[in-house]
């Protein structure tokens, strides 16, 4: 097969330089080359391979998945990598499997929950993975609703123990990653029952599910797996489990104290921090869900900016080529938003991790302040990240038209893999509320002269911001970070306290919460697209270097602004925050940034770095080669192993022939 880059003409169009935007992508120069080293050393071992994944069947898939599991821990240890190195290695993996909850939940969870001499005790057994872990919270009646949970842990003060216990079929353990036939230990939670049958709500424990010696179910345990899930292959790699509990005894001690005790007598003791913190691992995982949703959509984004400048519709002039379809605006249109949301959320979740290491700091010394935003930040924006993310897997499989729905496209396995995470770590409708209520609360304390900080701070200028009037007169005003901020932070001040005010006219405040949900959802999207647009203009104050870098970044930061402005057009114009004629103008201003990315664009999707292992598709390959491989790949099918299929002689020839006699008679 010809060796040649069919994107080469595209590549030298780019105006800026390739290799210092895969630093700023990655973050540091120094992630970028763990990154780099990461991804080779994957995508160079047979073992790790994917391409087959669509086809096997669940066993088979399962079986494959816990051999790459084996294989990638047997690198880590031989090559005794970092926790970096290591996690990085398990993400180019890209396989979803039990080692994400036990590292991603599991541990996080022991680290956050446990007293110093739990940690002790269960760490060093998790690191060395000699017992594997995973986070058994939703129930089969219960999720969104965590304080709904039914699965009890009773104190029995003669023997010292909890006895755990599953009430109800409802109370079932459903979903947890890694728990239906991998996990030997689990965090699980429960109601804390204590002998003056006092319910003090949901609290983690950790509970052992399976022998360690034949990995059997330990008595009083019934767990398996849930079953199969939304598409091939996909997510079904995962054992997602079920759990029963039939009074089974765990030592005091297993109860995870750091937030509050439970003492030898029977005495609840509760830790003088907020009993929010047993949630401390879910704001942590959402903060990861963020800084992944980035690398979903690039991969997504990149599939579809590299075919669209291979193929070519319509438009030949004498005989000559056709055009590229990435030359057609509404493609442009489609195409480069989502282009420029992958670097806005890759921009936010660097931020939100620093957020997360800040708050995580401030709890150390005992300050509880940042909580709230920390919650509502990681709340919303996993919500919103994600929301997007897998809507635009799903745009960019139609931007790859028919040959997008290919499985070789590497499109509609990611799309269904990815879509849960709408849902798992919170429902996203779910969280915005959680939002709202935080923006709830912030507006209602400003009439007392309380200043807002951080995310909120611009609802500490309600007055000026439910005032203003865009002073955009012509389409290249738009072109300015501060007239862009201000009418972001104008509409979601304008929402906010519009649904404060229609909040204020009910009796009871809960009643207005259900009855104003979808306005209060509404008010929570804009108020989180405002933290992304701003993130990203923060971004930009940075020195960055490489030639054309910072230009090509300020472009994208107006498309991704620009493009939110136009399909939320009906909330600025509403509220009064620019005119139908700026609209217009905004509009305007968008297709002549859409020509300055053109250029660019393989390029700026080179960026991410990438390999071809990784993206798993043949129409997004780095060469662009993609036609001859296509055929190719066709001719792998199992359907194509034999000439005449598999049921000729069973159904199409008695059927053919049924055909010809009646036509006969
Ligand atoms: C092609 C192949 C590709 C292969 C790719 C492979 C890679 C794939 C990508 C994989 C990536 C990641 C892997 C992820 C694995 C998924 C694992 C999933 C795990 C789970 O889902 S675990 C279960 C998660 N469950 C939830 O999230 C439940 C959601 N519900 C809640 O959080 C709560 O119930 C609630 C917040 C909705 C309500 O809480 P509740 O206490 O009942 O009520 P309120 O009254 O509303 O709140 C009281 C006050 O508490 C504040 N609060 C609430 N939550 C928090 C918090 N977390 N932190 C701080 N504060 C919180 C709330 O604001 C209230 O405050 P106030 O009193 O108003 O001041
Ligand atoms: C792939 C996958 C992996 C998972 N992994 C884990 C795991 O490892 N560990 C674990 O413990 N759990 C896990 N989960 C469970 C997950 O956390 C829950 O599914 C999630 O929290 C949503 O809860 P639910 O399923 O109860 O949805 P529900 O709350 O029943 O939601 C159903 C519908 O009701 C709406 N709704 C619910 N409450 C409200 C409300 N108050 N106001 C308005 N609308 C509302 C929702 O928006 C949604 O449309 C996983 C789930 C999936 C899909």
């Amino acid at each position: 097969m010809e060796d040649v880059d069919h994107l080469a003409h595209e590549r030298s169009k780019a105006q800026f330089d390739v290799e210092e935007m895969k630093i700023v992508w990655a973050g540091s120069r120094h992630a970028f080359e763990v990154t780099d080293r990461m991804s080779r050393l994957v995508a160079s071992d047979p073992i790790f391979r994917k391409d087959n994944r669509t086809l096997l069947p669940r066993k088979e898939l399962f079986k494959n998945t816990l051999r790459k599991a084996a294989h990638a821990w047997k690198r880590i240890i031989e090559l005794r990598l970092t926790e970096e190195e290591a996690s990085k290695l398990r993400f180019f993996a890209d396989e979803p499997n039990f080692t994400e909850l036990h590292w991603g939940m599991f541990v996080p969870f022991i680290k956050g929950q446990g007293t110093d001499e739990q940690q002790k005790k269960w760490l060093p057994l998790a690191y060395k993975m000699q017992i594997i872990g995973c986070y058994a919270q939703t129930e089969l009646g219960h999720g969104s609703n965590v304080q709904g949970l039914e699965t009890t842990a009773t104190f029995d003060p003669l023997t010292d123990e909890f006895v755990i216990h599953s009430p109800t079929l409802a109370s079932s353990k459903w979903w947890p990653g890694g728990l239906g036939k991998v996990s030997t230990h689990a965090v699980v939670f429960a109601r804390l029952i204590i002998t003056d049958d006092r319910d003090y709500g949901v609290h983690g424990f950790i509970v052992q599910l399976r022998s360690l010696d034949d990995h059997l179910p330990l008595p009083g345990i019934t767990v398996g797996d849930i079953g199969n899930k939304f598409g091939s292959g996909a997510y079904n790699t995962m054992d997602n489990g079920l759990l029963r509990f039939d009074n089974v005894r765990i030592p005091r001690d297993q109860m995870l104290m750091r937030i509050s005790q439970v003492t030898r007598e029977g005495k609840y003791v509760q830790s003088n921090v907020p009993r929010q913190l047993v949630y401390g691992t879910m704001v942590y995982v959402r903060q990861t869900i963020v800084a992944d949703a980035s690398c979903a959509l690039a991969r997504a984004v990149c599939i579809a900016t590299r075919y669209s400048a291979v193929r070519r519709q319509f438009g030949s002039q004498n005989g000559g080529v056709e055009t590229q379809v990435i030359d057609y605006k509404t493609q442009q249109n489609r195409l480069f938003p989502l282009l420029a949301s992958a670097y806005a959320f890759r921009f936010v979740g660097e931020w939100l991790k620093w957020l997360y290491t800040d708050v995580t700091q401030r709890l150390q010394a005992k300050d509880f302040s940042t909580l709230p935003e920390a919650h509502a930040c990681t709340a919303g924006l996993k919500s919103l990240t994600t929301t997007v993310t897998a809507d635009s897997i799903e745009e960019c499989r139609k931007l790859c038209g028919g040959h997008g729905y290919l499985s070789c496209s590497g499109l509609p396995e990611l799309f269904a893999v990815y879509i849960p995470a709408c849902t798992y770590e919170g429902d996203n409708v779910v969280l915005l509320l959680q939002v709202a209520r935080f923006l709830m609360k912030t507006v209602s304390q400003l009439p007392s002269g309380m200043k807002p900080v951080g995310t909120t701070a611009y609802l500490g200028r309600v007055e000026d911001l439910m005032q203003c009037h865009s002073t955009v007169k012509k389409a290249e005003d738009w072109l300015n970070p501060s007239v862009v901020l201000e009418v972001f932070e104008a509409r979601a001040t304008r929402l906010s306290v519009a649904c404060a005010q229609n909040l204020s006219k009910f009796a009871k405040q809960e009643e207005g919460f259900l009855e104003l949900a979808a306005d209060l959802v509404e008010a929570a999207v804009a108020h989180c697209q405002l933290i992304v647009v701003s993130k990203f203009i923060e971004k930009l104050q940075e020195d960055i270097p490489g030639k054309g870098v910072k230009e090509q970044l300020q472009t994208l930061c107006y498309v991704y602004a620009l493009n939110l402005l136009h399909k939320h057009l009906g909330d600025f114009v509403a509220t009064g925050c620019i005119t139908p004629k700026q609209a217009s103008l905004a509009n305007d201003q968008l297709r002549s940034l859409y020509s300055q990315v053109r250029p660019n664009a393989v390029a700026l999707v080179d960026s991410f770095n990438y390999t071809d292992h990784y993206l798993s598709s043949i129409l997004g390959r780095y060469d662009g080669n993609v036609y001859p491989k296509l055929y190719e790949e066709a001719w792998k099918d199992p359907l194509n192993e034999s000439v005449v299929p598999d049921g000729y002689h069973e159904y199409i020839r008695p059927l053919l022939k049924q055909q010809l006699r009646n036509a006969r008679l």
